[in-house]
């Protein structure tokens, strides 16, 4: 049976796939989040004409005569603000923040001025409006500040702050639950039996999916039985958006996931893609729950993540996705290719500005040291002809 491309294969993942429900989180739980609804501001920032300096709040054209004496009647100071005002030969003393008091149209900076007990004489003049940040610089009651599906970083956080907004509309976070399979696999930290080895594609795809804001739930390990595999989907069914499976998804006696979700009544959607690493890689849907069932092959289990995963989480969030992609040059000649896209672990480096990608040598699915070292993935098409070093390619970069 020919292999799924992975072009419709991301289509069929992403068919449907909206952005979660909204949910009300106090502002500082808000960082990373995405907004479910763009945000109006509560209020007009500066609320009143401010001070920019520390100086004298004058009448600008007091200013022009260098042998005018001022007499400072009062003082404004950042939350205290003058309450009268200010006349023709009058000043008043003010601080960076204060109201500018009535009369005032300008702030001498106190560095130009020379002060004797109550009187103060500017060494040069200031413009009307020097100094002085007016009501709503910043914003305005009523103004659109930020838009839907904007991801909440520092500066947007201190702007909705800024706003009075203390609580903000947000995307549910997808939840995704890991169900790790097999009879071989340990816990990092445990003594494994003589033939079995550590359970470590959870932790790498764990960072994946965090990585795009969704919250995990790690449901450890299950060995390669029906009735364990299927009670460890019904837990996950239950507390999860979308279920990632690990291992078991390929054709032998013991690969049981698919069966498991069958008999659960999974609606599948594709199994196996025309991808290497990644043969497979399975997905579906339990009523309302996503299923991605990944390939045990550590590497296949993270990439498949990064190219299948990470997109799917980040549209539940309500995230922009755009993989890192790039033109590069290859470092060493290819051979051709076959059926299945090509995802080669390679190193980049920049070479006269331009960016060449070498492949590693040996590019075994179960060699997460060779991961590790990559920084990009080489993409080769299907049935690519052998390419010269030098030849132009497409990278998936990895960091
Ligand atoms: N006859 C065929 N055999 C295989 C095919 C095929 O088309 N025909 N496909 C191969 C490809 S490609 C892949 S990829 C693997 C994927 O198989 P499974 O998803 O069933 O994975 P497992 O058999 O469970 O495990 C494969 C390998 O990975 C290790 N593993 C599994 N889970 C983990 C984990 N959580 N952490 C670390 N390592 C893990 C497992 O011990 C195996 O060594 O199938 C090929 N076979
Ligand atoms: O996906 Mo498998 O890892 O192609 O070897």
């Amino acid at each position: 049976m020919a292999l799924l491309p992975i072009g419709e294969a991301h289509h069929r993942l992403l068919d449907g796939a909206e952005p979660l429900p909204m949910e009300w989180v106090d502002l500082d739980q808000a960082a990373e989040r995405v907004l479910a609804e763009s945000l109006i501001a509560h209020r007009t920032q500066p609320p009143f004409d401010a001070s920019a300096m520390d100086g004298y709040a004058v009448q600008a054209e007091d200013t022009t005569d260098p042998k005018r004496n001022l007499r400072v009647i009062g003082e404004a100071v950042a939350g205290r603000r003058f309450g009268g005002r200010v006349g023709a030969g009058e000043a008043v003393r003010i601080f960076t923040g204060a109201p500018v008091p009535e009369g005032a149209d300008a702030v001498l900076i106190q560095e130009n001025v020379d002060r004797a007990g109550d009187l103060i004489l500017a060494l040069e003049p200031v413009a009307e409006g020097r100094n002085i940040r007016s009501a709503g610089l910043d914003f305005a009651e009523g103004q659109s500040l930020l838009p839907k599906g904007r991801r909440l970083d520092p500066g947007a956080l201190s702007l909705a702050a800024a706003a009075n907004l203390s609580v903000l509309p947000v995307v549910r976070r997808p939840r995704v639950a890991l169900i790790a399979t097999g009879n071989e696999l340990v816990l990092p930290g445990t003594e494994p039996g003589p033939d079995q080895i550590i359970a470590s594609n959870s932790f790498g795809v764990a960072a994946v999916a965090r990585g795009v804001g969704a919250e995990v739930i790690d449901l450890g390990v299950v060995p390669d039985d029906k009735q364990a595999i299927g009670d460890a989907i019904a837990r996950a069914k239950a507390q999860a958006d979308v279920i990632v499976t690990l291992g078991g998804a390929s054709v032998g006696d013991h690969d049981l996931v698919r069966p498991v979700l069958e008999q659960a009544g999974i609606d599948l959607s594709f199994w196996k893609i025309a991808m290497r690493p990644g043969k497979p890689l399975m997905f579906g849907r339990l009523g309302t729950t996503r299923v991605l069932g990944l390939p045990g092959n550590p590497v296949a289990s993270l990439v498949c993540s990064h190219l299948f995963l990470a997109p799917l989480l980040a549209r539940l969030g309500g995230l922009e996705y755009v993989a890192d992609i790039r033109d590069a040059r290859l470092g060493l000649a290819m051979a051709e290719n076959g059926e299945r896209e090509d995802y080669v672990r390679a190193t980049t480096k920049l070479v006269d500005g331009a960016l060449v990608a070498t492949p590693l040598p040996v590019q075994d699915s179960s060699m997460l040291s060779t991961l590790a070292q990559s920084d990009a993935l080489i993409i080769r098409p299907p049935f690519a002809p052998p390419a010269q070093a030098g030849s132009s390619c497409r990278v998936f970069k990895l960091r």
